[in-house]
């Protein structure tokens, strides 16, 4: 493909994407241009083809599709700072929390084809799941975008009203089940083993669980029943787990977390 891409915010999210680009060989590296105030921080993007930059200007001229990647709190001065270069040849991707597709429409003033975009940052590896919405974007670019993203995952198109349950459930889940990991590997360590393997075993348990439900495409209390051995270990550790609170506080969790959005 011949557009090209600017990354406006090079930081967790936005590096994130621009090494799942290039590992997805969706674009070259020199197609790619990410900035961020202080670039020095991208010598290993740079390294790799793509241009650094803290020109957001020049970046989104040069550019067909731009992706936003700042925090919720810059982007309407972000967007300010580049409106004047916007034309009629770019496409805005937006993948920031809290910020809705009027908002962006009212910010950028143009009648571009908008997108807001919910990836999480396994999307480096190209295992993001990635929630998509927009506005104003014929079929073509539509497909466009949904194309990058499922180069870099899986996607799945949703109501734009549900994309502070994406961002929950998709984006904030990475960290919720690096902390369930997390867990898992220090109890691994109480019980014999040392931190390596037992990071090991966890993660691919975890991996393999995963698997199993995307597919079988199974429920898990279905894949459960088939571990539980009737007076087995496994039942007597799940059970302790919910008298301790365990689905209970990750819903809880879950829901706090989207409370936060919805109040920021
Ligand atoms: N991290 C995640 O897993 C996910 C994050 N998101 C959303 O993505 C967005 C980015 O999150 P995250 O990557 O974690 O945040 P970071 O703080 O890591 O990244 C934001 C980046 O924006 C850069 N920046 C700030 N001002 C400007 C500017 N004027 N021009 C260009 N770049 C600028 C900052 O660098 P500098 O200070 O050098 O300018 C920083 O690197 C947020 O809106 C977040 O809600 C969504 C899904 C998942
Ligand atoms: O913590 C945050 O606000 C962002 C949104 C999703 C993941 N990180």
């Amino acid at each position: 493909m011949s557009e090209r891409i600017a990354i406006i915010g090079g930081g967790n999210l936005g590096t994130a994407i621009a090494e799942g680009l290039i590992k997805s060989r969706f674009c070259k590296p020199d197609a790619i241009t990410i900035t961020k105030r202080n670039p020095a921080t991208l010598k290993e993007l740079e390294k790799k083809g793509v241009t650094i930059t803290a020109d957001n200007t020049t970046a989104v001229k040069q550019s067909d599709l731009v992706i936003l990647a700042v925090k919720p709190f810059q982007v309407a001065a972000v967007i300010e700072g580049f409106k004047k270069q916007l034309t009629a040849k770019h496409t805005i991707v937006s993948v920031i929390t809290g910020v809705s597709l009027s908002d962006l429409q009212e910010m950028v003033k143009k009648s571009l084809p908008l997108f807001r975009a919910m990836p999480n940052t396994a999307i480096a590896i190209q295992e993001s799941i990635t929630c998509i919405s927009y506005s104003n974007a014929t079929e073509q670019q539509a497909s466009f975008v949904v194309d990058m993203f499922n180069t870099l995952g899986k996607v799945a198109l949703i109501d734009e009203k549900l994309m502070d349950a994406a961002t929950v459930l998709g984006a904030c889940g990475t960290a919720y089940a690096m902390r369930y990991i997390r867990a898992n590997i220090q109890a691994g360590i109480e019980i014999g083993f040392d931190a390596k393997t037992a990071s090991l075993i966890a993660a691919q348990t975890v991996k393999g669980a995963a698997e199993l439900l995307l597919k079988n495409g199974s429920h898990p209390e279905q894949e459960i029943d088939k571990v539980t051995t009737p007076k087995g270990c496994t039942i007597v550790g799940l059970n302790e787990m919910e008298h301790r609170g365990f689905s209970s506080s990750l819903i809880r969790g879950v829901i706090a977390s989207y409370n936060k959005i919805a109040k920021d």
